[in-house]
């Protein structure tokens, strides 16, 4: 019999979304619901290794990033299938109690899909530079971003503007303010353009400050192609977190850490979309959970002003479409 609709919810959600990860024939691998970094997820690794090594046939997890699920590779199907027809919709107290779902999975999955991986080497146009901001620096933004309660609200979070100011509606460019950038943004802006990648990048004018409460984020999208030039970049302060990167079915994640810089460019900022979950706590690929605490972003971008792309990636431009506001930050 199969479990509540409640406990059951999460399993039918990755069967709809995940179709080609299953197999209905019995194959060495297989695809743990329930189990995973991510969402309803939420294992250490070393806490699932444990748990399987008592299985016979075992032979390693993979765990993916950003995904409730791992799979499980056996020495051959009949153990896998052993291991399924023992455990399958069972909670298990090892692992706090979860309920296993468990499938068999089309091997060829992890060739054609990479869910594990937390390199973004493949990302093309994608940079991350750690402690590319001075604890100084952090110090000096972070205090000039105290009042942040009369900022502009934005799902869940708080936004300031420099520059030019944003339309969260139309997805546009909005005013042009006379008050130009902040002048701590001058050496940050300086350090950057000196960079081989910056050396490519139009001048930016326009700044968002962005106030995330603990547990808040930013849903998946692409930021708008003709509002903004290529060159976007993302400065973290306050607090590390994962960001998601995803194009198709490639997933990767990114862990920003306080005082980082992470530069958007050709297919990282017209090819592929960004997100942080909402979430209070991310789990790193190591297994060390990482409390997320208030977290202070600074986006730099430049308006286009006569709005127009011709980038190669039309499902993520908003050239001749309108995009659905649920879809954009
Ligand atoms: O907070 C961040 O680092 C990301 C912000 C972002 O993606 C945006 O403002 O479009
Ligand atoms: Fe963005």
């Amino acid at each position: 019999m199969l479990p509540s609709q409640d406990i059951n919810l999460p399993y039918k959600t990755i069967k709809k979304r995940e179709q080609n990860i299953f197999s209905q024939e019995p194959t060495p691998l297989i695809c743990l619901t329930n189990v995973g970094f991510g969402g309803l997820g939420g294992v250490p690794q070393p806490i699932v290794e444990a748990f399987l090594e008592k299985y016979e046939g075992y032979i390693k997890v993979i765990m993916t990033l950003g995904k409730p699920f791992c799979f499980v590779w056996f020495s051959s199907a009949e153990y896998a299938t052993a291991f399924k027809n023992t455990l399958d919709y069972k909670p298990s107290p090892e692992l706090s109690n979860k309920h296993l779902f468990i499938e068999f999975a089309n091997p060829e999955i992890l060739q054609t899909s990479n869910f594990s991986t937390n390199d973004v080497a493949d990302v093309p146009g994608l940079t991350y530079i750690d402690d590319f901001i001075t604890e100084e620096e952090e110090a000096t933004i972070l205090e000039n971003a105290q009042n942040f309660s009369s900022w502009e609200v934005v799902k869940n979070r708080f936004v300031k503007h420099y520059g030019w100011t944003y339309d969260y509606k139309k997805f546009h460019a909005g005013l042009q303010l006379e008050q130009g950038f902040p002048s701590y943004i001058n050496p940050i802006l300086d350090r950057f353009y000196a960079l081989p990648v910056g050396k490519l990048s139009p001048k930016l004018n326009q700044l968002t400050i962005s106030h995330y409460p603990i547990g808040a984020g930013i849903p998946p999208h692409c930021d708008s192609h003709t509002a903004f030039y290529d060159t976007i970049l993302l400065v973290s302060l306050a607090s590390s977190v994962l960001m998601e990167f995803r194009s198709g079915s490639k997933m990767r994640i990114l862990h920003l850490r306080r005082r980082s810089l992470t530069v958007l460019q050709r297919d990282a900022r017209y090819g592929w979309e960004h997100a942080i979950r909402l979430r209070k706590s991310d789990l790193l690929p190591s297994g060390e959970l990482l409390e997320r605490q208030v977290r202070v972003s600074l986006t730099l971008r430049r308006i286009q002003e006569s709005p127009n792309c011709n980038c190669s990636f039309p499902n993520l431009c908003d050239r001749n479409k309108i995009i659905s506001s649920q879809d954009k930050a």
